[in-house]
C-alpha cells in the first residue's frame, strides 16, 4: 500500500471543505488516497486585527507554506485569493481549480433595507475589513458606515445576526461552499458592476515543493489551463501594483471566444478609510498578460497623475 498523500489545510470549515474537495477529486482522477493535516495560521490567531493593520502577506498561507516545505505535508490547499503572488523559493503552484463564482455577496437584516443603491437605507452600517471592499462600497454609497469584521465565514454571519451590523459583505464561495441556512437575512448577489472580487477569488491553489516531481504529476489532473490564464491576469495586476492584500484592487478576468477580458478597479483610501478615489478599468487582449499590462496602464497612470 503506497502511503497516504498528506493534504495541509486551515481548520476553518472553508478550508476543510476545499481540501476535502481536492481530496475527492484526486481520489476520482488519480485513485489517490488523501489524509487531511490540519495547520494552524496566524490568521487563525489573531481574529481581530484587520489583515491590512496586521501588516505582510500571506496571514493565511504562511505556516502551510512552512509545513510543505519541511515535508510534513505533500501539498497544501489555499484559497488562491489569499496566496501570495511571490512563490517562496521550493515552493510552486501545482493546480489553479474548482473556481466558484467569484461575486461578491450582500448580507443584510430585513430592517437594514432601504432605496440607496445597495438597496440598503442611509448611513448604513456595512460590516467589512476589506479595504477592497470598502473603497468599491464607498464609491457607490458615500454615506455608509463601513465597519470592521473580521472571523471565518460563520462568525461573520454570526456577528451580522447579532445587531452589530446591518449589512455584512463577503465572497459567495465560501457562504455557497458551506450552505449556510440565510433564510432570516436578505442576501443579494452583487453585480460585478458594482463590486468587482479580489484577484483569484473563488479559485483554488494547490501549492507542492518544486522537487516533488510525483506529486507534481499527480495534482496535474486538478489543474484547468484556462482558469489559470484568466487568475493569472488578474493577479498580474496586484503584482504591477505592487502585491498584498491591503492594496484596494478588485479584479475579475474571463476567457471569451480566445481573448481575456479584464476588469479591474482600485480604490484610495485616507488612513480614516474614507474614499479619495475609484479608478476603473477594462481591457480585452490576446494574452492574460497583455491585458493585465494595459490595465496596469490605466490603474497607474491614473493614480500617479
Ligand atoms: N479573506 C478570507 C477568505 N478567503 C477566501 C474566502 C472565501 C473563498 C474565496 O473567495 O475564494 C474568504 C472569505 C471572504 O472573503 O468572504
Amino acid at each position: 500500500m503506497p502511503k497516504p498523500l498528506r493534504i495541509g489545510t486551515r481548520g476553518s470549515d472553508l478550508a476543510l471543505w476545499q481540501a476535502r474537495k481536492v481530496a475527492e477529486l484526486l481520489s476520482q482522477r488519480a485513485g489517490a488516497d488523501c489524509q487531511l493535516v490540519i495547520i494552524h495560521t496566524s490568521g487563525d490567531r489573531d481574529r481581530s486585527r484587520a489583515l491590512h493593520e496586521v501588516g505582510g502577506s500571506g496571514f493565511f498561507t504562511k505556516e502551510l507554506q512552512q509545513a510543505l516545505l519541511q515535508r510534513e505535508v505533500d501539498l497544501v490547499v489555499h484559497s488562491l485569493k489569499d496566496l501570495p503572488t511571490q512563490e517562496p523559493e521550493g515552493l510552486t503552484l501545482g493546480a489553479v481549480c474548482v473556481r466558484e463564482d467569484p461575486a461578491e455577496l450582500l448580507l443584510a437584516r430585513p430592517a437594514a433595507l432601504g432605496d440607496g443603491p445597495l438597496g440598503l437605507k442611509p448611513n448604513a452600517v456595512v460590516g467589512t475589513s476589506s479595504l477592497r471592499r470598502t473603497a468599491q462600497l464607498l464609491a457607490l454609497q458615500a454615506d455608509l458606515q463601513v465597519k470592521a469584521l473580521r472571523g471565518n465565514v460563520p462568525t461573520r454571519v454570526r456577528k451580522l445576526r447579532e445587531g452589530e451590523y446591518d449589512a455584512i459583505v463577503l465572497a459567495y464561495a465560501g457562504v455557497h461552499r458551506l450552505g449556510l441556512d440565510l433564510s432570516d437575512l436578505v442576501a443579494r448577489k452583487l453585480p460585478l458592476e458594482v463590486l468587482l472580487p479580489a484577484p483569484a477569488q473563488g479559485a483554488l491553489g494547490v501549492e507542492v515543493r518544486a522537487d516533488d516531481t510525483a506529486t507534481r504529476n499527480l495534482v496535474a489532473c486538478l489543474h484547468e489551463p484556462l482558469l489559470a490564464q484568466e487568475v493569472e491576469a488578474e493577479r498580474q495586476v496586484l503584482v504591477g501594483l505592487g502585491g498584498g492584500c491591503h492594496i484596494p484592487l478588485g479584479a475579475y478576468c474571463q476567457a471569451q471566444n480566445g481573448s481575456f477580458f479584464l476588469r479591474a478597479a482600485l480604490g484610495t483610501l485616507r488612513p480614516d478609510l474614507s474614499l479619495v478615489s475609484l479608478v476603473r478599468s477594462e481591457a480585452r487582449a490576446a494574452t492574460p498578460q497583455e491585458a493585465a499590462a494595459q490595465v496596469l496602464q490605466v490603474l497607474l497612470g491614473k493614480a500617479l497623475s
